[in-house]
């Protein structure tokens, strides 16, 4: 198939792109390198896919629709839109520039797509729309409490695909995927700082007690997208996770086992964090046959050891 990528050089985009590679697809990624973490970082990401002759590169800005519409007609059978400024922390100190990236970039996606005539639209969202809640949450709780204005923005976010799916007629598949983890993690979030404290003989710094997450490992997201394009379902939203949360004491524990010296700051509970997360994956089971493969252990064992031969 020939694949559009919008945020291509992030950690969940360059792990997918180079799963569509491999599989032999022909994909174009647009990616404006945001400076929310890294350039140094986004740049090792794309450049472990860049001997792949079927890739091809933008560095444009989707905000800008008059450099990025012509891109959009080449074509394609289908866009990922992965392109979003990420992190709920950041998101109460700049509020507007998650309207611009993650809302605004969006309908320019959602409307060069559809002027494009590009068949189907596959939107990456966030666990973090369902808000706080007790139990395992399925794709069709309601989505109006968010705690967060990145919540806040993905929420919307899914809405104009909605609207736009609905104008366009594209077939629309969303993702809400959960706590992510893996080579290449992004920096920002907790099991990569704890890692990387721990290589540098740092303490860590626990948020709160008793928060819990479905931590997914990366291959499992991918797989989850991939099957996503592989079968047409018609419009859906899916949740992609583990099914399995994990408490930040437990995670705290396991770390331990790997790193006996880890050594502990607790801090007050951050500003716009839910509770939990915990992904109801059965219907990503009944309409894709998804399945994760990677249980919490042998994920961060495996993330561990990335993170000591990239550090090194
Ligand atoms: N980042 C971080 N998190 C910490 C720390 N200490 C404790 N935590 C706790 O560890 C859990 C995981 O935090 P993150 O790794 O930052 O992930 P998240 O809050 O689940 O949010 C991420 O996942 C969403 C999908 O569910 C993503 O959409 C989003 O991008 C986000 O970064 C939270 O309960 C957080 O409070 C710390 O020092 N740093």
């Amino acid at each position: 198939m020939n694949v559009l990528l919008t945020g291509g050089a992030g950690f969940i985009g360059s792990h997918l792109a180079e799963s569509l590679l491999q599989d032999g697809h022909k994909v174009t990624i647009i990616d404006k390198f945001h400076p929310y973490y890294d350039y140094k970082r986004k740049k090792e990401q794309l450049d472990r896919i860049f001997s792949y002759a079927n890739l091809t590169f933008c560095e444009n800005d989707l905000l800008d629709k008059e450099s990025c519409a012509p891109i959009f007609h080449q074509s394609f059978d289908a866009v990922f839109h992965l392109a979003a400024l990420p992190g709920v922390p950041y998101s109460f100190e700049q509020p507007l520039e998650y309207v611009d990236e993650d809302i605004k970039a969006t309908i320019n996606v959602l409307t060069m797509a559809g002027e494009a005539g590009i068949p189907h639209v596959l939107f990456g969202s966030s666990s973090s729309v369902y808000g706080n809640r007790d139990g395992e949450m399925s794709e069709d709780l309601p989505i109006q409490t968010v705690m967060s204005p990145y919540a806040a923005a993905k929420v919307s976010g899914e809405a104009y695909a909605h609207m736009y799916q609905h104008v366009y007629g594209f077939q629309l598949t969303v993702f809400r995927y959960f706590t992510v983890y893996g080579p290449w993690g992004r920096p920002d979030m907790a099991i990569p700082k704890f890692i990387q404290a721990n290589l540098k003989g740092e303490s860590i710094d626990v948020f709160g007690s008793g928060t819990a997450r479905d931590y997914t490992y990366i291959d499992d997201i991918v797989d989850g997208m991939r099957l996503a394009l592989a079968h047409s379902k018609g419009n859906q939203i899916y949740n992609i996770g583990s099914g399995n949360p994990i408490t930040i004491e437990e995670l705290v524990q396991t770390l331990k086992e790997i790193f006996p010296d880890m050594k502990v700051n607790h801090a007050p509970f951050r500003l716009g964090d839910v509770k939990q997360t915990w992904a109801d994956l059965t219907k990503a089971k009944r309409l894709l046959g998804y399945e994760p493969k990677h249980s919490f252990e042998e994920g961060l064992r495996k993330t561990v050891q990335w993170f000591i031969r990239h550090e090194r």
